[in-house]
């Protein structure tokens, strides 16, 4: 099936410790939250699964191959967030910003391009609106545009880092049922967030960090053991 393993990882920013001797596996074809207090370094750890950093120690492989390779292969996607106010003035349309994630590909025929820009903007739910521009779209429906460019790409793994901030809770719902459903036709999905409650409804797995793994398991398991805590991280937040 596949899996994404760290194996001892560190990293540090200016001589601080973010990550310290991480070690997880996280099987292909689950639906993972990471959630954690502010600063606790969830942010880089998915950088690091993504390629963004590499780590000082160890090292991350995702189906055995190293990151890089699974970049080139189009294997891993890093959603990007996407803010109302930054994205008003980008000037294209919804199907033209799915497009971009094919750019990379080069062996991607024009028939099969716009075949899987189609596909992607129909498992969304956002086909109708393919000819608008993205900065005329509600906060969730430009995180949906987001996942679709994932899908377009044909990536097994989505990395999204809180991808219903800033999104009202009716569309925070529906991008993580969303999720829930691509994870059952065989997606791999790593979501970092602090909506913990919400999530753990759609997520197999959390896996609670704070520069190193607190805890990793059933969502059930760790509101049992560990919401106390974790209400106290936001709060004023
Ligand atoms: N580019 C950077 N340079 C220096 N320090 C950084 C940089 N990026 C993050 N940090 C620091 O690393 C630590 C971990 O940051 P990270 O963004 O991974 O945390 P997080 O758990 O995602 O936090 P939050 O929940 O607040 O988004 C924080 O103390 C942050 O200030």
């Amino acid at each position: 099936m596949g899996e994404i393993r760290l194996e001892k990882v560190y990293f540090s920013y200016e001589q601080e410790d973010i990550v310290q001797d991480l070690s997880l596996v996280i099987p292909a074809g689950t639906f993972t939250i990471v959630v954690g207090p502010n600063g606790a370094g969830k942010t880089t750890l998915l950088r690091l699964v993504a390629g963004l950093l590499s780590p000082e120690e160890g090292k991350v492989t995702i189906d055995g191959r190293s990151v890089g390779e699974a970049q080139r292969q189009g294997l891993i996607h890093l959603v990007p967030q996407i803010y109302n106010k930054n994205a008003s003035q980008f000037p294209a349309t919804v199907y033209e910003i799915v497009g971009l994630g094919l750019l990379v590909q080069a062996n991607v025929s024009r028939h099969e391009r716009q075949q899987r820009i189609e596909d992607a903007l129909h498992k969304v739910g956002m086909w109708e609106l393919r000819d608008r521009r993205i900065g005329e779209l509600s906060g969730g429906q430009q995180q949906r545009v987001m996942i679709a460019q994932a899908l377009a790409r044909h990536s097994k793994y989505l990395l999204l880092d809180e991808p219903t901030s800033g999104v009202d809770m009716k569309a925070s719902a529906h991008i993580f049922e969303l999720l829930r459903s691509l994870c059952r036709q065989g997606l791999t999905i790593i979501m970092v967030t602090h909506d913990i409650t919400e999530a753990a409804k759609v997520a197999d797995e959390v896996i609670c960090v704070d520069r190193h793994v607190c805890y990793q398991g059933d969502c059930q398991g760790f509101l049992e053991s560990h919401m106390g805590t974790a209400l106290s991280w936001h709060i004023g937040g």
